[in-house]
């Protein structure tokens, strides 16, 4: 079994390249593929590069030349529920692009003819993810997860967001991940540790957090492909 791991940012691939130890590299498509043999499955892991069309790129080619049969996203993310601190991990059970809008045409935010606003992850990645949490002794958070391609650094457009799409986090990869393994029969699990409040510090709070809490994903992440 082929399985991706993927992130946006180097630092939220790093934790897995150092635990999972050695590895072969390949550049392809403007990117850099990180692939290892780990407990008798196949990785490919890589970060896209920040944003919606960069995650697209990887995830596909993650999918399509590499043969990943099962794709986990680790990263960071932006709270919107005031239940979501710093540091702790919420696991999206489905996603949707905040910044895709043609209302001017009556139709919702987030949605296009023959699209979805939402794309469910995979129940049974999920349900592993629970069992990794009690394992660990860790809450983890499931909800909504929000996606576009802007840093929200601004309470009213968080706000927005949240109540627009019911979305409890926001990021600006996983919407577009699930887009592409959905469309391409791939099971995705997309898991966030909060960085930032996507308030008028939430650039500071990213810069302070990004290192820790990517590590808090990418080691829940791994547990999960030790279950798997
Ligand atoms: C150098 C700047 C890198 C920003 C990348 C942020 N990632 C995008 O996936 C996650 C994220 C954490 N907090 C966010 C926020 N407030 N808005 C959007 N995205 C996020």
């Amino acid at each position: 079994m082929t399985l991706a791991i993927m992130g946006a940012m180097s630092e939220e691939i790093a934790p897995i390249l150092e635990r999972v130890g050695e590895y072969k590299t390949t550049a392809y498509a403007g990117n850099t593929y990180y692939e290892a043999s780990y407990k008798g499955i196949n990785l490919v892991i890589a970060y896209s590069k920040i944003g919606k069309v960069f995650s697209t790129l990887t995830a596909t080619t993650m999918c399509e030349h590499f043969g990943a049969q099962k794709l986990l996203f680790s990263g960071v993310a932006g709270a919107i529920s005031p239940k979501l601190k710093v540091g702790d991990l919420i696991v999206a059970t489905k996603l949707a692009q905040h910044d895709l809008d043609i209302t001017a045409f009556g139709h919702p935010f987030g949605y296009v003819p023959e699209g979805s606003v939402y794309v469910e992850a995979d129940k049974e990645l999920i349900a592993l993810s629970k069992e990794v949490a009690v394992e660990m002794g860790k809450s983890v958070q499931e909800g909504i997860i929000a996606t576009g391609d802007q840093f929200v650094a601004d309470e009213k457009r968080k706000n927005w967001i949240g109540e627009t799409f019911k979305a409890d986090a926001l990021e600006m990869e996983g919407a577009s991940v699930a887009v592409v393994c959905d469309a391409l029969d791939v099971p995705f699990f997309i898991l966030r540790a909060i960085s930032d409040a996507a308030d008028m510090d939430a650039s500071f709070s990213f810069d302070e957090f990004l290192e820790t809490s990517a590590v808090e994903s990418a080691e829940f992440v791994m547990k999960m492909v030790d279950k798997l």
